[in-house]
């Protein structure tokens, strides 16, 4: 028997550690039931204590990644992650204009957890000019969103501002993250629709060290069951229920923070076969 399973693809950078960037995507794909392809922007040399080096990719073998993914594969959802610098963005964007990889997610990463920027300043325009008018889907945490939007988020009240803000410039759908909402009990995330609908997502904050991931395992989840042909709305409940219970069922790696537990099945999976 042959099984078909959907495909997806994750535009970012590695981490030699596992955690985060393009193993997280894949890792949370391949358990959500999606085929995962990658065109990687940026190697970095990371694990659970920082970044110790990051270095990007040649241009060219960026647009030759993407080349050999649109001429083979039947891309159905994609996602984007860590950039690095003007030139991996502009690349992106191009080759995104280029071929049809099905709706886009982008996670703007810019900052990892230990504080290594993973986006150069200059980059930061080109994102929300060129990328953001692209995102079917866009998931920036606060400090992201203020950077996006030049909204300096304080309260409940700044969410919905910036995640408005967002939609205004571009982004069809918004998920404002609140992980890192400091001084809250709660992880409570924005969520504004194309069609002018919100919600808010409630969950309580696990005192854990162990978050590193969390933005690329959500935003991959939410990719995969784009990909399978979930809504956005039953996509994006499926990645919070997912990247909850992978913060909740830790695992014990490395000394410093730690991934999550890409293992956890959660409610959802039995609509899988889509
Ligand atoms: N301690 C926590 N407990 C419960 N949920 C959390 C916790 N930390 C983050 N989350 C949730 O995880 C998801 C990712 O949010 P977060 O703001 O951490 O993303 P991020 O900063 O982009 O992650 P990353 O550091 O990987 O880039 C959100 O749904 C958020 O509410
Ligand atoms: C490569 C990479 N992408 C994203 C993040 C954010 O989690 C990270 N730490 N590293």
């Amino acid at each position: 028997m042959i099984n078909d399973y959907p495909q997806a693809l994750t535009i970012a950078g590695t981490d030699s550690g596992g955690g985060a960037g393009i193993p997280a995507d894949v890792k949370t794909m391949q358990m959500r039931g999606v085929y995962s392809a990658m065109v990687v922007v940026a190697v970095t040399a990371q694990n659970t204590l920082g970044v110790q080096d990051a270095f990007p990719m040649p241009e060219k073998l960026i647009d030759e990644q993407f080349a050999s993914i649109a001429s083979d594969l039947k891309i159905r959802a994609c996602k984007t992650g860590m950039l690095a610098d003007p030139i991996r963005v502009k690349a992106v964007v191009r080759n995104l204009k280029k071929y049809n990889l099905g709706p886009l997610i982008v996670d703007p990463v810019m900052v990892a957890k230990g504080g290594a920027k993973l986006l150069s300043d200059d980059a930061i325009a080109i994102v929300r000019n060129e990328l953001l008018p692209l995102a079917t889907l866009i998931t920036p945490n606060i400090p992201e969103a203020c950077e996006l939007t030049g909204i300096n988020i304080k309260d409940k009240t700044d969410i919905k501002r910036a995640a408005h803000e967002l939609q205004k410039r571009g982004a069809k759908n918004i998920l404002l993250k609140g992980g890192h909402a400091e001084n809250s009990q709660k992880a409570d995330d924005y969520v504004l629709f194309e069609d002018g609908n919100d919600m808010w997502l409630t969950a309580p904050r696990i005192n854990t060290k162990n978050t590193h991931g969390t933005g690329d395992t959500i935003s991959a989840c939410i990719t995969a069951e784009i990909a399978k042909g979930h809504s956005m709305e039953q996509a994006i409940m499926i990645g919070k229920t997912y990247v909850e219970q992978t913060i909740k069922e830790g695992i014990h790696v490395g000394h410093g923070h730690g991934p999550l537990n890409h293992w956890v099945k959660v409610k959802g999976d039995e609509i899988d076969d889509i």
